[in-house]
């Protein structure tokens, strides 16, 4: 190992060991012989968990140096080392040897051997550096906020570098009352004291104060982030013999409940996990998401939900570990906002479609029972039974679940608060599917008594000939088959050609289909009850003015909750598409933005 020093020259040094560096001891060490036999221990770290175990040097100058640097936002190492005597480096070697070949709790033992190699040391000095923001981080952040995602920060650093950093990237704003619940606090007062005076202070105010919590643009006074550190989240968190641990759980929920931010920091991995588990099991049953790019981060990514491994310079671990590796953090805004609400349309429709043309299909044959004697005669035929979910109406249900887009990606971008339109599940609620249920029920009833009752009328042909139950049938799905793929056409906002192309293309098989199946004799049917009825069927006019008429009633409650809905109660989403259209017939206008640095900024 070759190292430059201050006078411009090298220096060498041969590495005798290395005592990696773990989350939880927050420091780690070298061991080194330098050219002239002396042997040296090196070691750096969290201040924290330096200064207890030196022994000599400026350590209140470099204390109050290692504060004043956090505060300005930088990180922080404290450097201190030690000499040893080759007696005591072969008494070293000797404990690390002893831990590393163990077959049974190696890990403890080598921090035990950690521990003591690890001590009675001479400050060095303390380092900081710049560890600058992502690009783009504070406006992701601010938009996740105004979408109404409660956004917490977890993270090892030092409390005063872990607020700064808050304040960077405008988690904390100037309005920010910050709460702290940290363990210089929990050493003054108790636990139970500090949780109680916390909990009164934001509970006062939640109460009386309307305040927009996600939004985070409140400029209230009221305005609450909390603190918490490593140490007093494990006395939240410890159980106790009286079971009151988890009252402190709900206290301590509770106010964070009422902070529009959260800062834990010095947290070990395992903690961040635990953390978001106290979130998962809540009483609200949050969706959790866990965005990290450290292998420290990687518990609580997979303790999460949704877990989101960052590529960086940290290495691979959290994107191995995660559900979705990206590789910017800015990129978790068009993720969630704009993907993410794209895919939850998206599903929500497929799933409720699927319920909606089922019962549609079904509902009918269900009726023709009581009109057949129970006789289980099939109201369709089997290919049109076969082929309805298929190929009749499984495309365009398919290319809308893979390409709807109801308001365009900038719009979404430009306007996160568009995010809360879809937030707790809105659009697979019980509400939605029932909506979804009734109008297939009464779409099934539709068809089903609309034909029936044209079907009273003996005479519908003009040469005296009756229709038979398969064309009674036929016209029941011919009638079905056209209005749940025009329903789907009808709640369709993003038309391409290829979508054109399944909705029409799927109508315009069904119909060849049908001509085909009843207009040849298929020499592999055994019998064929379907042979014209499709044909005859349209070659009467009644017949096609009740499917038009049918399709039409069918068609229309859903056409006019739609406008009405539309009008009335209109969703965020819904007045940003109106107000495209409008703009899309207006003249196209420049708008320019110009953003000038403030010395108010914080
Ligand atoms: N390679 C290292 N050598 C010595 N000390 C380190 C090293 N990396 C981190 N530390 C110290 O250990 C502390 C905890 O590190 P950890 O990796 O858990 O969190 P972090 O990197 O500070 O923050 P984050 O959780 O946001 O990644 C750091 O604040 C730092 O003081
Ligand atoms: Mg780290």
């Amino acid at each position: 190992m070759e190292i430059l020093n201050r006078d411009g020259d090298i220096e060498r040094f041969e590495l005798l060991e290395v005592l990696s560096f773990d989350s939880v001891r927050r420091r780690m060490s070298v061991i080194v012989r330098s050219t002239t036999g002396e042997i040296y221990l090196f070691c750096k770290g969290a201040d924290s968990s330096i200064f207890p175990r030196v022994i000599e040097g400026k350590v209140d100058q470099i204390r109050s140096r290692v504060e004043r640097n956090a505060v300005e936002g930088l990180r922080t190492l404290c450097v201190a080392y030690k000499r040893l005597v080759p007696e005591e480096y072969e008494g070293v070697c000797g404990l690390l040897q002893a831990a590393k070949v163990a077959l049974q709790d190696r890990e403890k033992k080598l921090a035990e051997a950690y521990e003591q190699i690890e001590k009675d040391l001479i400050l060095l000095g303390a380092t900081a550096v710049e560890d600058r923001l992502q690009e783009k981080a504070a406006d992701t952040i601010e938009a996740l906020q105004k979408a109404g995602i409660k956004v917490w920060v977890l993270t090892g650093d030092k409390m005063e570098t872990a607020a700064a950093t808050c304040y960077a990237c405008r988690l904390f704003r100037r309005g920010t009352q910050l709460l702290e619940l940290t363990t210089k606090r929990i050493e003054e007062q108790s636990l139970h004291d500090v949780l109680f005076e916390l909990s009164k202070t934001v509970l006062r105010c939640s109460g009386s104060l309307t305040r927009d919590h996600f939004s985070g643009l409140s400029t209230d006074m009221h305005d609450y982030g909390l603190i918490i550190d490593g140490a007093a989240l494990s006395l939240i968190m410890k159980p106790r013999e009286d079971g009151s641990s988890a009252n402190y759980r709900e206290l301590f929920l509770d106010i964070c409940r009422n902070c529009s931010a959260v800062l834990c920091c010095r947290m070990a991995p395992l903690q961040k996990a635990q953390i978001v588990k106290l979130i998962k099991f809540s009483k609200e049953h949050p969706i959790t998401l866990a965005i990290g790019d450290g292998a420290n981060d990687v518990s609580m990514i997979l303790e999460a939900h949704v877990g989101i491994g960052v590529i960086g310079k940290e290495g691979r671990q959290a994107a191995r570990n995660s559900d979705y590796a990206i590789p910017k953090f800015k990129h978790l805004k068009k993720m969630l906002l704009v993907h993410g609400h794209f895919y939850y349309i998206r599903i929500s429709e497929l799933v409720q479609y699927f319920f909606y043309k089922n019962v549609c299909f079904i509902f009918p044959q269900f009726l023709y029972q009581f009109f057949c004697g129970f006789s289980q005669q099939t109201l369709y035929d089997t290919a049109y039974l076969t082929l309805y979910n298929i190929s009749f109406t499984s495309l365009p249900i398919l290319l809308y679940s893979l390409m709807e887009q109801h308001v365009g990606v900038d719009m979404l971008k430009r306007d996160p608060s568009l995010y809360r339109d879809i937030a707790k599940n809105a659009l697979l609620r019980w509400r939605v599917f029932i909506y979804w249920t009734f109008l297939g029920l009464f779409d099934a009833l539709v068809f089903f008594f609309g034909a029936y009752f044209m079907f009273e009328n003996t005479t519908v042909t003009s040469n005296g000939q009756m229709f038979g139950n398969w064309t009674f049938g036929t016209l029941v799905f011919t009638v079905m088959v056209f209005t749940v793929t025009l329903k789907l056409a009808l709640d369709t906002h993003y038309w391409t050609w290829i979508n054109h192309f399944v909705i029409w293309g799927s109508l315009l098989f069904y119909v060849i289909f049908s001509l085909l199946w009843g207009g040849i004799i298929w020499p592999f049917l055994s019998y064929q009850r379907m042979y014209y009825v499709f044909l005859h069927m349209l070659s009467c006019g009644p017949a096609w003015l009740g499917i038009i008429l049918l399709i039409t009633v069918s068609l229309l409650p859903d056409v006019l909750k739609k406008v009405l809905c539309r009008q009335l109660w209109p969703t965020a989403t819904e007045r940003t598409q109106a107000r495209n259209q409008c703009l899309s017939v207006e003249q196209p206008t420049v708008f320019m933005l110009s953003q000038t640095s403030s010395g108010l900024s914080f």
